[in-house]
Parts: C-alpha cells; sequence; structure tokens
C-alpha cells in the first residue's frame, strides 16, 4: 500500500489531499498544529485506510527530525511527500509590514519546508521508483504584485529549491514538482488578514476561485504518474484570474 506524507493537512489542499488519496487506498501520515483537526480527520479517514497524525510545527527542526526518523515501518516505505504546509501573511506594502510577519512567512515556508524534506528525503529514496515529492509553490512565486514582498519570495525559492533537487536526484527515481496555484478559496486568506473573516469573503465573492479538491486532484495526479515522468512545475489558476497590466507613477496632471 503507497503512503503519502503530508504537511499542513488540517486545513485547505493538505486536508482535501489528505481526502482525495484516502479515497485512492493510500496509508495517510498527516500532519499540522492543530490537534483537535488532526482527531477529526484521523477519525473520518481511519474508517478506510490506515492514518497516523503528528501535531507538528514545520519550523522545530529538531520535532521534525524526531517525528519523521520515528515513524512506524507500517507507514514506510515513504511513496510521497506533499510539503503543503505554508502562508500567507501581511498584504500591506512591505513599508507597512511587522518585520515579524517576514519571519513567520521565511521560517514556515522556507525553513519548514526544507527541515521536513531533509528528514523524509532518507524515506523517499528507500522505495525510490515513482517517488514524489510535492511542493506548494505558487503563481505569487513567478509573478510579482503589491503586497506579494516575503510571501512571494518565499514561493519563488520553492521553485528553485525544487528544480535543483531534481538535479541532485537525478538517476534516483524520486520525482519533484513544484506546483503553483492561483487564487483557490481555503483559510489560506483568512490567515493572511488576521482573521478578517468579511475580506476573505470579499476577495472569493462574485467569482471563481480554485477549491481545495481542485488542487487534491492535481496532487494525486502528479503521485500517480508512470514512474518516467517528471512535470517540473505545474501553474494552476481559475479561468477567471489572470495577469494585470504593468503599473506606472506618473506626475500629477
Ligand atoms: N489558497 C491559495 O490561494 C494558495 C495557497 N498556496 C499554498 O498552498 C499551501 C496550503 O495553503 P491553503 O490550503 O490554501 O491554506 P490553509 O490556511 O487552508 O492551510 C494551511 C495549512 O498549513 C498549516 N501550517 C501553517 N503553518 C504551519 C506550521 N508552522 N507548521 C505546520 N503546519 C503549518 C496549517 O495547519 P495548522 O495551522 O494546524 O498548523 C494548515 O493546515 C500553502 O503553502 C500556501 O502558501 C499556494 C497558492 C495558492
Ligand atoms: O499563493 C497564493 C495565491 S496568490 O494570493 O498569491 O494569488
Amino acid at each position: 500500500m503507497p503512503s503519502v506524507l503530508i504537511t499542513g493537512a488540517t486545513s485547505g489542499f493538505g486536508k482535501a489531499a489528505a481526502q482525495r488519496f484516502a479515497k485512492a487506498g493510500w496509508s495517510l501520515i498527516l500532519t499540522g498544529r492543530r490537534q483537535e483537526r488532526l482527531d477529526a480527520l484521523e477519525k473520518e479517514l481511519s474508517q478506510q485506510v490506515p492514518v497516523l497524525t503528528i501535531a507538528l510545527d514545520v519550523r522545530d527542526s529538531d520535532a521534525v527530525t524526531a517525528a519523521i526518523s520515528g515513524l512506524p515501518e507500517a507507514f514506510l516505505p515513504l511513496t510521497c511527500l506533499i510539503n503543503n504546509a505554508g502562508l500567507a501573511l501581511a498584504p500591506e506594502p512591505s513599508q507597512k509590514v511587522a518585520l515579524e510577519d517576514w519571519h513567520t512567512m521565511i521560517d514556515t515556508n522556507i525553513t519548514g519546508l526544507v527541515n521536513v524534506t531533509h528528514a523524509t528525503l532518507p524515506l523517499l529514496l528507500k522505495n525510490s521508483e515513482g517517488a514524489s515529492i510535492l511542493n506548494l509553490g505558487s503563481v505569487a512565486g513567478q509573478w510579482p504584485y503589491p503586497g506579494g514582498h516575503v510571501y512571494g519570495a518565499s514561493k519563488a525559492f520553492v521553485q528553485q529549491f525544487s528544480y535543483n533537487l531534481r538535479c541532485d536526484l537525478l538517476g534516483t527515481g524520486v520525482r519533484v514538482t513544484d506546483l503553483a496555484p492561483g487564487m483557490a478559496e481555503t483559510e489560506f486568506t483568512l490567515v493572511r488578514t488576521k482573521g478578517n473573516q468579511e475580506a476573505s469573503e470579499a476577495l472569493y465573492r462574485g467569482t471563481t476561485p480554485l477549491q481545495a479538491e481542485d488542487i487534491a486532484e492535481q496532487l494525486f495526479y502528479l503521485a500517480t504518474l508512470p514512474p518516467h515522468i517528471n512535470i517540473n512545475r505545474l501553474e494552476i489558476m481559475p479561468v477567471r484570474q489572470a495577469w494585470s497590466a504593468f503599473a506606472i507613477d506618473r506626475d500629477p496632471a
């Protein structure tokens, strides 16, 4: 039975991915910080497949190493790692952002992802043919926009780290993908605005954003491709989202 380790399984893409992989009979290792949500997910999905939940902050490298090195044999070898835990903060311009918010994004989206990848690589290499590392990047890693500052930069890191991992893993059979979604309706904007429900609802109102299930379907597709295929980067937007023109600063008329 193949197994998948999903970070950030307590919400959004991670939770939908847990449900999608469970439907296909995969064993699940689910992590996130919120214990009660992990418990609910375990209760829901353990009727279908073996489920191991681990309350974990990906920023804590010692905790990540201990948890992953202590995985029970029943969940090994690992077939897929989904590096999904992440967040954006402070949609304001850079000059108005608290330094702490930049640090939180770097610590989670970059250091956290690196922590989990480093601890998990030996497990993926044991079952390397057809194994996958699926990293959640973002359109923000490729396309700049006001208020994107460190969030976009952290996702650019995810893209380049994914490509560089591919180089090092050449010949092992382990695939690496930077999955880069555009606007998707999850708790992402609620987190970004520090709990502003109205701002979150307003962003998604009157348009058709991606849903968590759309991304889960792509993750499952990537993880189950024939083992000789690697999709390096997969960028997905809702049909109702596109780029905008360059902004120009002009003298007053
Ligand atoms: N929604 C969108 O528009 C897009 C999102 N993305 C990316 O997709 C990923 C998932 O986002 P999405 O599902 O939308 O957002 P959600 O806010 O719905 O989910 C984020 C998940 O990350 C977990 N998480 C956050 N910080 C930590 C941490 N320090 N340690 C462990 N887990 C953590 C949360 O769990 P908990 O709080 O329990 O720890 C939660 O399960 C992120 O990397 C995001 O940047 C990319 C493109 C578009
Ligand atoms: O990564 C999230 C999508 S967006 O808010 O940057 O468009």
